[in-house]
């Protein structure tokens, strides 16, 4: 076979694994879960208040920011509870700046949240 038609299959392989690690982040992380759950109900609350084109776009910015935030916390912990399972200052501490950074992308998509939502209601 040759090299461009095992690029091509390496990568629809690559996709396979990638869609395989989706369905199981929104399928078995309780953490990945509830933040899809969070996403439905503000598409829903966007149709409702019936927000603006560029609103949707923020908003479903935000929402990707925060599942793709999520689910590399959820690696990191993954990994770090393989490569340590017991007790570790240093482990608590990647832990806590991994989920640090998902609540960045949080404080992110609430700040766009309130952006979009507080003037339809004054
Ligand atoms: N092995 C460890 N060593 C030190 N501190 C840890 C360790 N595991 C967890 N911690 C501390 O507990 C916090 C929460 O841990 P973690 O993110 O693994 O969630 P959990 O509550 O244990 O499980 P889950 O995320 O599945 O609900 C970490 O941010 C860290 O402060």
């Amino acid at each position: 076979m040759n090299t461009e038609s095992n690029f091509i299959l390496n990568r629809i392989k690559a996709v396979k694994y990638a869609a395989k690690g989706f369905w199981i982040l929104i399928t078995s992380e309780k953490s990945i879960i509830a933040q899809v759950i969070i996403a439905l109900i503000m598409t829903v609350i966007g149709f409702v208040m019936k927000i603006s084109a560029t609103e949707w776009l923020f908003q479903i910015f935000a929402i990707g920011l925060v599942l793709v935030a999520e689910s590399l916390n959820t690696a990191i912990e993954k990994m770090a509870d393989f490569i340590h399972p017991e007790y570790h200052k240093k482990i608590g501490f990647i832990k806590d700046i991994s989920a640090g950074a998902a609540f960045f992308a949080a404080i992110f998509a609430v700040i766009i949240g309130l952006i979009i939502y507080i003037p339809k209601f004054i």
